[in-house]
């Protein structure tokens, strides 16, 4: 009998071993990342057993990189969601906001149906042109085709004129550019889950966590699962700024709590947790401050490479601020130079009248404009549309 006592006093302080230790692990855990989620996780035993599995196997991906795990805080309460705004209704709405920033095509429109034009008027339209951040090269086509175009045509008729500047307009803006952003996930060849993922580039200030908040919005409005990574660990803002996003729309945000905590790691993270969800994108805010270009280089390579160890980088978007003219362009090149580009984000083109930057960007960087930010409001970004686009600047 006493021997059974003492049997049951064993199991019984071995299994008290056991519980205290996991409890541990998973508080230490805790001390480095943070899934801020937006809704209440309901995990059986089981899925918990799964996934401490899954995060076994990937830290052994690199153990120099990937420093801890990432763990689930305490969900917060479960807040109201928004129905972020259909994208067709947003490009409605969000029109009139994009003709304010066309004044260019309606002085070229007036300058054109002046008739038999004289020098000077070309002098204008160039000066139009390049006011309004065309850039010299496309400027020069430009005008090249209009004098051939009102020339062949012989007419001042407005409709005429219209339609010429239209279709040269829209030739430069290029229809034909693939600007869908890849948002389908896939399988890896171990059979795992892979998010599409999207790294997000461009200098502080040019509204890269504003346009990351509004991106969730888009893909939730298009019924997509997405998670955030809050990988600008230099601004500690930025994630909160991010969480706020999130979860009013009922995304999750992966960030670390510590301060300045190598931004790779969590974009890691990130991933690891898109992967665990079996979420549709997994979407990365980064700092890239552009201290110098071997900086930036070895910053945004090692987030790239590290995020590819988990499932391939399907976009870079590079946030451009369209009021910064050619600093703007200066900061592009460099970006492009050190990380391969797929697609550009315009922000602020509601607040300037430099549209023309649009042609500019997409010549110099051969890569698409995608999505343009068109105000402050949560709502406030639009899928690039070009036929859309030349038509506000003629209206
Ligand atoms: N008018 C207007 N303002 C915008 C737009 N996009 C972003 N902003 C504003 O730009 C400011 C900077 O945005 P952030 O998202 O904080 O910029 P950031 O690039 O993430 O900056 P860092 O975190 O410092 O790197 C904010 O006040 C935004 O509201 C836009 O399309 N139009």
């Amino acid at each position: 009998m006493p021997e059974t006592l003492y049997i049951v006093i064993a199991v019984v302080v071995v299994l008290a071993a056991i519980i205290g230790l996991y409890a541990g692990s998973k508080k230490r855990k805790s001390d480095r990342f943070r899934l801020d989620e937006s809704t209440t996780p309901v995990i059986t035993d089981e899925e918990a057993r799964a996934q401490d599995e899954a995060d076994a196997a990937v830290g052994t991906l690199d153990p120099d990189v990937i420093e801890d795990d990432v763990s689930v805080d305490e969900a917060p309460s479960v807040p109201t969601l928004e129905r972020p705004e259909s994208v067709p209704s947003r490009l409605q709405r969000l029109r009139a906001r994009l003709a304010r920033s066309g004044s260019m095509g309606k002085a070229l429109l007036s300058i054109l149906s002046r008739g038999d034009l004289s020098e000077d008027d070309w002098d204008e339209i160039e000066e139009t042109l390049l006011a309004a951040d065309v850039g010299l090269e496309a400027s020069d086509e430009l005008m090249e085709n209009l004098r051939t175009e009102t020339k062949v045509r012989g007419t001042t008729d407005p409709e005429v004129v219209r339609e010429i500047l239209r279709e040269q307009l829209l030739a430069l803006v290029n229809p034909d550019m693939d600007r869908t952003l890849d948002t389908v996930p896939g399988v890896g060849d171990d059979g795992a889950h892979h998010p599409a993922t999207v790294l997000v580039v461009g200098v502080n200030g040019t509204g890269k966590t504003t346009t990351i908040g509004k991106l969730a919005r888009v893909l939730v409005a298009e019924d997509k699962t997405v998670v955030l990574g809050a990988a600008d660990t230099f601004r500690a803002a930025a994630a909160d700024q991010l969480a706020t996003w999130g979860e009013r729309v009922g995304v999750d945000v992966v960030r670390s709590d510590v301060e300045g905590a190598d931004p790779a790691s969590v974009a890691f993270e990130a991933v690891a947790e898109g992967r665990r969800q079996e979420v549709d994108v997994v979407v990365v805010d980064t700092a890239g401050r552009l201290q110098n270009k071997a900086g930036l280089m070895d910053e945004l390579g090692k987030i790239k490479r590290v995020m590819e160890k988990q499932a391939p980088v399907r976009e870079v978007l590079l946030v451009i601020d369209a009021t910064t003219g050619q600093n703007a362009m200066s900061q592009a090149k460099v970006f492009s130079e050190v990380v391969g580009i797929t697609g550009i984000v315009l922000t602020k083109l509601d607040g300037t009248a430099k549209g023309g930057i649009v042609i500019n960007v997409q010549r110099t960087l051969g890569v698409p404009v995608k999505f343009v930010g068109l105000g402050e409001g949560a709502d406030d970004l639009a899928p690039f549309d070009p036929e859309g686009f030349v038509e506000a600047l003629l209206s």
